[in-house]
């Protein structure tokens, strides 16, 4: 940045803005344009040591929570060396901002809140139940950076903390999720991290622990019920599409009855989609495409298992049934019937004798002859999958005997423990490695170590399935094409995107998903996608992008939508296969 460029803003917002400070890469002429010098050391170093000493810096903290509260800090206090050091380290930073520790963060946000960011700078939005009468004023007071009128808000990610990862409700802790997806916008597909708006509903916690602690910074009452819910949530959505009408809404994180809830009324209506039915319904389906040919069974001879029953379980069998029908041409009735879903009472069927919540009605069994499945094993033994999903938060549910049963039933048994985060998934790598010997085809929500074979040292790498391959292109794709509403199309090209996005390279390795400093390669193409399917369905509105699909210029579209990638330095970056920096 020049003494120029820079003499439009204020002086005040130039030292103290997060986004256009410069710290101790401040230039001579800048620093006394500014009055700055005296104030840091007389060195001025290059962006590149900055982000050295940052790493450095950030290595020697001792535990993951100290790490995350380093590199909130620095967000808060300087996002462009914050991004540049996330861009340069993504496979060492993103199981700190994001899943596993964002778990732990979550779960202890009111201890390590204070210092997260410096006073006046907002760690997100907060907006109580007891805000209804002033949500319009209480939303605009969230201006993290100086604003320019043409930084509205693009991206807002919404929880309300009553289902964080597989942790249960978290109230106002919630917060860290929001702000770790927005985090993954940016790094992974490149949004403008002044764009971006974390919210946090605080409808009081039914978690005890919470209401018992002292430094639990949330309303400290029982969650509200339904009758104030809803129309809490209406409120806020009505006041933020007024204020920001292009808008998307990403709801993340909401239990699951409210997530299905939320989604059915909005989906038709409003610019928004739910990455934990959605997103995950299209990685997983992407992965699930993959590891078809892998398995070598012809898909309509698959029989899928899922452990657990809510949003992340049914969005994934209603993105694989969608498949089964779009690709494979079955009926509805014979993609339904592909898929077992199993909850804490054992296999969902119709006449358990027990009211099934309303999300789990459709994939209800009713060929089990007045038999029921309690335990996960009968379940395998009546149903001998070939694919197995665990969404259910299940620590160790896949034991021994069930990944063992499942690689006596497959050549190449596909298993994939998706709950987080990694403590809480329902087997590790390790394990279904070794009870399998080595057959499983294999996928988690958060990342697990490589496993190295005693015998023959060979090293496997595990997959991914975790929506971030999904949801940062998705939303850039949005942005771009401008639809006024996010159709399950949209949702299903970003899900073929994905899958495709393999090079030959990972595809010889076996890989389910790309490999992570692919990923704003992987988001661009996913973009693409949706903008192309947009133009499709005749929902885009943005004339260019339109322009652009029709004229059939593939490298053309991916050309627009990386030159639409915030980078750190202004910069349109080539997106080449290794070319994570930002
Ligand atoms: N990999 C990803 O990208 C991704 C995305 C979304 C959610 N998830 C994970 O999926 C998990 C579930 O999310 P959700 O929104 O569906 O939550 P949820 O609480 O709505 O669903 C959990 C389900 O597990 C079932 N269950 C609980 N105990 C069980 C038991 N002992 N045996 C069998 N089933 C049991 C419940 O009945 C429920 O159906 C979470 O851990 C979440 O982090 C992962
Ligand atoms: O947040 C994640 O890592 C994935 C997912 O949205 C979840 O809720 O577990
Ligand atoms: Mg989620």
């Amino acid at each position: 940045m020049t003494v120029s460029e820079n003499t439009t803003h204020n002086i005040q917002q130039i030292s103290k803005s997060s986004y256009l400070n410069q710290s101790t890469a401040t230039p001579t002429e800048l620093r006394s344009a500014l009055h700055l010098q005296g104030l840091t050391p007389a060195k001025v170093e290059s962006f590149e040591l900055q982000k050295k000493r940052a790493l450095a810096q950030l290595r020697s903290k001792s535990s993951d929570i100290e790490k995350y509260v380093f590199l909130a800090w620095l967000r808060n206090t300087n996002v462009r060396l914050f991004y540049g050091l996330v861009g340069d380290q993504l496979e060492e930073t993103l199981p700190l901002i994001y899943t596993p520790t964002v778990g732990t963060a979550c779960q202890n946000y009111s201890s390590i809140y204070p210092f997260l960011a410096p006073p006046g700078q907002p760690d997100g939005l907060f907006l109580s139940i007891n805000d209804l009468p002033n949500l319009t004023e209480i939303i605009q007071n969230y201006k993290p950076f100086p604003q320019d009128p043409s930084l509205t808000p693009q991206i807002a990610v919404i929880t309300d903390g009553s289902r964080i990862l597989g942790l249960g409700d978290l109230g106002v802790g919630g917060m860290g999720i929001p702000v770790g997806k927005l985090q993954l916008y940016v790094a992974g597909a490149g949004i403008d991290p002044r764009r971006t708006l974390p919210i946090t509903l605080d409808l009081g916690t039914n978690n005890e622990d919470k209401l018992k602690d002292e430094f639990y910074l949330g309303l400290r009452e029982k969650r509200a019920g339904d009758d104030k819910f809803f129309p809490f949530v209406d409120a806020v959505i009505e006041a933020l599409t007024s204020l920001y009408p292009k808008l998307l809404i990403q709801f993340e994180d909401f239990s699951s009855e409210h997530a299905f809830q939320l989604l059915d009324k909005y989906q038709p209506k409003k610019f928004c989609f739910n990455d934990d039915i959605q997103g995950t319904g299209a990685v997983i389906l992407a992965g699930f495409m993959n590891a078809i040919n892998l398995a070598g069974i012809p898909a309509k001879d698959h029989k899928i298992l899922f452990f657990g029953a809510g949003s992340a379980a049914v969005g994934v069998a209603k993105q694989l049934a969608a498949y089964f029908v779009n690709d494979h041409g079955m009926t509805e009735d014979e993609a339904r019937e592909m898929v077992w879903l199993v909850d804490s009472k054992g296999l969902v069927t119709l006449d358990r004798g027990d009211k099934l919540a309303e999300h789990k009605l459709y994939f209800a069994r009713k060929d089990n002859a007045g038999s029921q499945y309690p335990s996960i094993t009968s379940v395998i033994e009546h149903v001998r999958p070939t694919a197995l999903f665990g969404l259910s938060s299940q620590s160790g549910a896949f034991s021994e005997d069930v990944l063992k049963s499942m690689a006596s039933l497959n050549q190449r048994p596909i298993v994939f423990p998706l709950s987080n985060p990694a403590y809480q998934a329902e087997c590790s790598f390790e394990q279904a490695m070794i009870h399998t010997k080595g057959k499983v085809i294999f996928a988690s929500g958060t990342a697990f170590p490589k496993y190295t074979d005693p015998n023959t040292g060979l090293i496997s790498a595990p997959g991914q399935g975790n929506n971030m391959y999904i949801f940062p292109g998705l939303g850039l794709g949005g942005i771009l094409a401008q639809p006024e509403t996010i159709s399950d199309r949209l949702i299903y090209s970003a899900a073929r995107a994905c899958a495709n996005a393999l090079t030959v390279e990972e595809r010889s390795q076996g890989l389910l998903y790309p490999v992570l400093p692919r990923i704003r390669q992987v988001s661009a193409e996913v973009a693409a996608a949706v903008v192309t399917e947009a133009v499709a369905e005749g929902s885009a509105t943005n004339e260019e992008a339109i322009k652009l699909v029709k004229s059939h210029d593939k490298a053309a579209l991916l050309n627009f939508v990386s030159s639409n990638m915030w980078t750190t330095d202004g910069v349109q970056h080539e997106i080449t296969t290794f070319a994570p920096h930002l």
